[in-house]
């Protein structure tokens, strides 16, 4: 398996083990080879490792419709049997996925093949992102109210015989809602642990309250709002927080789907896109996710999700949200469950390889 990646900062900083790995040279991680993809190579930095001095592998998985270099497809079809070619498409929940997923795309010009590979939240899609064991290690860590007591008290936040205490975890894009929704929270009935990685929500977060910039493990209070700065973990520790914590805000598509997993409550706050085109996308998961949802709960999510992404009032929206938590907290759970039932991505992808003869089954 080898990975290129063009950003490899922010590879560091979900995977601190490529902190050792030397960009210019790639290298080996968990199994996986890494490569540096300078997207656009210039003459002054001619050390990056091109796209066509490396052999393709069977299967070339374009993600995200990135491109592939030219240099790298034309290596493509001189192989034989060609690689396999998939792009792997955003997540999306709208009903045209289940119909696309696993098209064939004849390149107009070269006779290559390209497959595209939807995930998605049903069985005519290609699933979500699930490792192995997951679930299992998610439910040791929530079946045990110590192991919760103690990670929360390890960051200096002990919400101690506060049975209505409530911990929210914050990660989301910029958000024009947040100094009003603090300020709800700030002089609501019901405390709120608000727990914030550090990056640009902690700047928002600390200047809507008129305060410096809390340092990581730093907290401050405002009547019943407590805001604890958190450093900005790896993925494994950022499960951990979505698992410790009641109600769970989130954005695009990787947190998204990790708070899927960790079967709790939680706020998407979706890409923004031009022209709107992410509210259908919204609009497709909400009426997804709360089909089977009590209707008072459904409502209150949606006005509350739709608020949270700029059409409505959040702080109006909050209270019939925060009442239907217990709901959704149930909800949540089945729901990942449900998910669970079908084929992870990863194996969804090696069962169409393996379909298509070019790995072996
Ligand atoms: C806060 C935090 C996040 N994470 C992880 C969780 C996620 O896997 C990852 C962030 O990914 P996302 O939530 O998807 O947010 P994102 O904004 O980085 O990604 C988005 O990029 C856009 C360009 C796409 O169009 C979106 O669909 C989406 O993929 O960081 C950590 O590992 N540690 C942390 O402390």
């Amino acid at each position: 398996m080898r990975l290129w990646v063009d950003d490899w900062s922010v590879l560091q900083g979900i995977c601190p083990q490529v902190v050792d790995v030397d960009e210019k040279a790639g290298g080996q991680v968990a199994g996986i080879e890494l490569r540096r993809w300078n997207s656009t190579p210039d003459s002054a930095e001619q050390w990056h490792l091109a796209a066509n001095e490396v052999e393709p592998g069977a299967v070339v998985i374009e993600a995200f419709a990135c491109t592939l270099p030219e240099a790298h497809v034309q290596t493509m079809l001189g192989q034989q049997p060609r690689p396999l070619w998939i792009n792997l498409e955003y997540l999306s929940a709208e009903a045209w996925v289940a119909a696309c997923h696993a098209m064939a795309s004849p390149h107009p010009r070269l006779g290559l093949v390209k497959h595209f590979f939807f995930p998605g939240f049903d069985e005519h899609t290609g699933g979500l992102l699930r490792e192995p064991g997951l679930l299992q290690r998610r439910a040791a860590f929530r079946d045990d109210p110590a192991a919760r007591k103690a990670w929360l008290a390890g960051r200096g936040i002990e919400p101690g015989d506060d049975k209505e205490a409530l911990c929210v975890s914050l990660f989301a894009y910029a958000q024009t809602g947040l100094p009003a929704l603090l300020q709800a929270w700030s002089t609501g009935q019901r405390s709120v642990h608000l727990l914030v990685p550090e990056g640009r929500m902690l700047e928002a977060v600390c200047s809507a309250l008129g305060s410096t910039l809390l340092a990581v493990g730093e907290h401050l209070s405002r009547a019943s709002l407590i805001v604890h700065a958190l450093p900005f973990t790896d993925q494994d520790g950022y499960d951990e927080l979505l698992w410790a914590c009641d109600l769970n805000f989130v954005r695009g598509e990787d947190s998204f789907v990790r708070a899927q997993w960790a079967g709790r409550p939680f706020v998407w706050h979706i890409y923004p896109q031009d022209e709107n085109a992410h509210r259908p996308k919204l609009e497709a998961f909400m009426e997804r996710y709360a089909a089977r949802l009590d209707p008072q709960a459904a409502a209150a999510l949606k006005a509350f999700w739709w608020a949270w992404n700029g059409c409505g009032d959040a702080v109006d929206a909050w209270p019939d949200f925060l009442a239907a938590l217990p709901i959704l907290n149930a909800h949540a759970e089945r729901w990942c469950n449900e998910r669970a039932a079908q084929k992870d991505l990863a194996s969804a992808l090696i069962a169409f390889c393996s379909h298509s003869q070019i790995v072996p089954g």
